[in-house]
């Protein structure tokens, strides 16, 4: 297998609860040994429910987030042993990121050509005209008219934002892009048009992405790969096609299959039970286990391992797998995964 574009093993990120005492200072389990690894010109689709840990992986990613532990390869470097300015230098260079609202990721004071010109500047690539010229062709290729070079971000629609957006973030040729929910604050006509954008750069450009998203229809759509996340753990990891014919196996990503039907049709709605438990102080054994449907004692003992499924490249978490569609109609009730 070629060197992958970014690894992460075994990354630990434990984050001061906002509002502790300096008597009680709790940590949210983040993340607790996530692993995950993007080759080039692959996309990698990050799903879960809001404060499973998707932020703090794609942060950890830009460097925006130091783990408490683990290990960080950028092209088979490991970031770990490089000074914290040849760190950051290292991922500004090979990473960009998208955010969830380009109206609060972008600079409003700023024209459209300082924003895509400031990276440039930074770094340091190219001779004045060159920059110019640079900034030119990243307008062209998001699908920027030119005559919006000089407008402000507050004068361009949500789509236009989300655009320069993508451009600032593509400005010094990044070898992995990040994408986290990068279409949540937009309007419902132009996300489309945002994601194929992506996939179309993606393609045109050989980047590796990280997308990350609380929607699995959209993830499966955008990625090569499916990671699942719940309560800070990986519990799933299948290739799209798996998740597209419905034969995932932990009973969480079925949980979130069957919050979008079209996935899986006709498919009983899995209604878990009970509320997500504290990233504070995590269950025993498997986290999910206090909302799952299929859960026994065994499940508290011991976060199981990964068990390899038929199709290569899906492995999930879980000593009772889903294998069966009509263990769906067992699901028991009370809260709907929002
Ligand atoms: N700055 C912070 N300080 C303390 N806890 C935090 C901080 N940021 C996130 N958390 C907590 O860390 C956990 C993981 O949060 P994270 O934002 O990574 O989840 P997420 O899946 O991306 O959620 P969302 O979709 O809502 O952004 C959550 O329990 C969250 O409350």
């Amino acid at each position: 297998m070629t060197t992958p574009v970014v690894e992460l093993r075994d990354i630990h990120v434990r984050l001061p609860v906002r509002g502790g005492t300096p008597f009680r200072r709790d940590a949210v389990h983040a993340l607790t040994g996530a692993d995950l690894a993007v080759g080039r010109g692959e996309t990698v689709g990050v799903v879960g429910e809001s404060g499973c840990g998707k932020s703090t992986l794609a942060k950890v990613l830009v460097g925006l987030v130091r783990p408490a532990s683990g290990t960080v390869r950028f092209q088979g470097e490991d970031l770990g042993a490089l000074s914290r300015r040849e760190r950051a230098t290292r991922i500004g260079a090979s990473v960009g990121m998208v955010f969830q609202d380009p109206a609060t990721a972008l600079n409003r004071r700023l024209p459209v050509r300082t924003i895509l010109r400031d990276p440039l500047d930074v770094h340091g690539r190219g001779a004045p005209a060159e920059r110019d010229e640079r900034v030119r062709e990243l307008m062209s290729l998001v699908g920027l008219p030119p005559h919006l070079a000089p407008a402000l971000p507050g004068q361009l629609s949500g789509g236009q934002r989300q655009r320069v957006a993508i451009a600032r973030a593509l400005a010094l040729e990044p070898a992995l892009l990040v994408a986290d929910e990068p279409t949540s604050a937009l309007d419902v006509s132009v996300r489309a048009q945002i994601l194929n954008l992506l996939l179309d750069l993606k393609d045109r450009l050989g980047l590796a992405m990280v997308f990350v998203s609380h929607d699995i229809q959209t993830v499966r759509r955008m990625s090569d790969r499916v990671v699942t996340m719940y309560l800070g753990r990986i519990v799933e990891e299948a290739p799209a096609a798996v998740v597209a014919r419905g034969e995932t196996c932990h009973p969480y990503t079925r949980a979130l299959m069957s919050a979008t039907p079209s996935l899986l049709d006709p498919m009983e709605p899995i209604r878990l039970d009970g509320p997500v438990p504290s990233a504070v102080h995590p269950p025993s054994g498997c986290p999910f286990r206090t909302r799952c449907w299929r859960a026994t004692d065994a499940c508290g003992a011991a976060m199981p391992g990964f068990t390899a499924a038929a199709e290569p490249a899906h492995r999930y978490r879980c000593l009772h797998p889903v294998t069966d569609p009509s263990h769906l109609a067992l699901s028991t009730v009370s809260q709907e995964i929002p």
